[in-house]
């Protein structure tokens, strides 16, 4: 069952606020918390680093929306040491997924006792398992997600809220942030409860405008958006294709095999993407010719988000008996780019 719209009155329990990760997703969501007179009483602040912490200390952090002229300026407490701030009600993730193990012990000691942490990713994310009575698999670790169980450990599955983000997002210099998409943002607990903490977090992300979506079925729009990702990302980064040119094109059939698998997999562990290939694939032409996350990663010679969107598809396809030879085949690409990408920047 899924509530459209979820309409509940500002939170009693989450007044200290933190983004942690404010790149192009945390950046757009700390800027809006951030700048929502809704908000005015409770304490917005982020973890960042580098150059783009840099400018958000200076100049506040610039978010430019689809269709307004003017950017929306935000000033909020920035750090990239998270002992400067006080413990917090609510952590908000927003970190790519291999940079997850090396933040976890800050995100941890950034919680309160009975603080929660939205985990906004793309993919399989770390804590899937957990709280699953559907797949028969409840409590599994996936190692690839989360080597040695560390984030498990740290910050422990039943503090998550997961997210899942539809919102084209870029950084387009330090400090400023592009929004490429019009948004909206899935919320579920991985228990599949309605809970009081679910709706008030809803309440303060939907306060500071953007549109909401709670579910009790969480797992099922992880899946949904990752047909999108599991093949378009991968691809794009392998050929430099932007979306359109992927879609339109003769690729076209690779996404269809890739969808179809992934699909079969997201069934065959208890969930379900109500929607047809073709679906998907319309709702995917509509992003135009954007680039992948993926292909921005691999363009600006960072480390790409392999394990979550393509690796984590095979393994979860294996444990469910599920035979990809699609996924496994862009699985040896997209991993040997990744490596010979590393060792670029090793010897460079
Ligand atoms: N961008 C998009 O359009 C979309 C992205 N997503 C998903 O959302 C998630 C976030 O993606 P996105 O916002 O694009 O990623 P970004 O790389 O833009 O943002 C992550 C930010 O976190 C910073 N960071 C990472 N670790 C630390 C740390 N330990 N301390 C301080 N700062 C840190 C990074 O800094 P640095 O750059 O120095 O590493 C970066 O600025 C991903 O799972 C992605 O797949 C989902 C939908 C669309
Ligand atoms: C392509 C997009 C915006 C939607 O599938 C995305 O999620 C990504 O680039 O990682």
């Amino acid at each position: 069952m899924q509530n459209p719209e979820t309409k509940t009155g500002l939170s009693a329990h989450f007044r200290s606020i933190c983004i942690f990760g404010a790149g192009a997703i945390g950046g757009a969501l700390a800027a809006r918390l951030a700048a929502s007179p809704a908000l005015a009483g409770s304490t917005i602040s982020a973890i960042a680093r580098g150059a783009h912490l840099q400018a958000i200390r200076k100049n506040g952090l610039h978010l430019h929306e689809q269709g307004k002229t003017e950017p929306l300026v935000a000033r909020f407490a920035a750090t990239d040491n998270a002992a400067d701030l006080e413990p917090q009600d609510l952590v908000i993730a927003t970190l790519k997924g291999h940079q997850l193990t090396s933040a976890s012990a800050d995100i941890a000691r950034l919680l309160k006792p009975g603080g929660r942490v939205v985990m906004i990713q793309n993919g399989i994310p770390w804590w899937y398992f957990h709280g699953d009575t559907a797949s028969g698999l409840e409590g599994r670790q996936i190692e690839a997600l989360d080597p040695g169980g560390i984030v498990w450990q740290r910050i422990s599955p039943e503090r998550v809220i997961g997210g899942v983000i539809y919102q084209g997002a870029q950084m387009i210099e330090p400090g400023h942030i592009r929004l490429t998409s019009s948004g909206l943002l899935h919320l579920g607990e991985p228990s599949g409860a309605l809970s009081p903490a679910l709706a008030e977090i809803a309440g303060l992300f939907q306060a500071s405008g953007w549109t909401i979506k709670t579910t009790d079925r969480i797992r099922d729009e992880l899946w949904l958006k990752l047909l999108g990702n599991a093949a378009l990302n991968p691809i794009s980064a392998l050929t430099r294709a932007r979306i359109d040119e992927i879609v339109d094109g003769p690729l076209e059939t690779l996404v269809r095999k890739i969808m179809t698998e992934t699909k079969a997999v997201s069934e065959r562990l208890g969930c379900r993407v109500d929607t047809t290939i073709d679906q998907r694939l319309e709702h995917t032409r509509s992003l135009g010719n954007a680039k992948t996350s993926m292909l921005q990663d691999l363009e600006q010679g960072r480390p790409m988000e392999i394990t979550p969107l393509t690796l984590a598809v095979t393994q979860l396809a294996r444990m469910a008996g599920v035979p990809t030879p699609a996924n496994d085949m862009l699985l040896l690409l997209i991993s040997q780019l990744d490596q010979s990408m590393a060792q670029a920047r090793g010897s460079a």
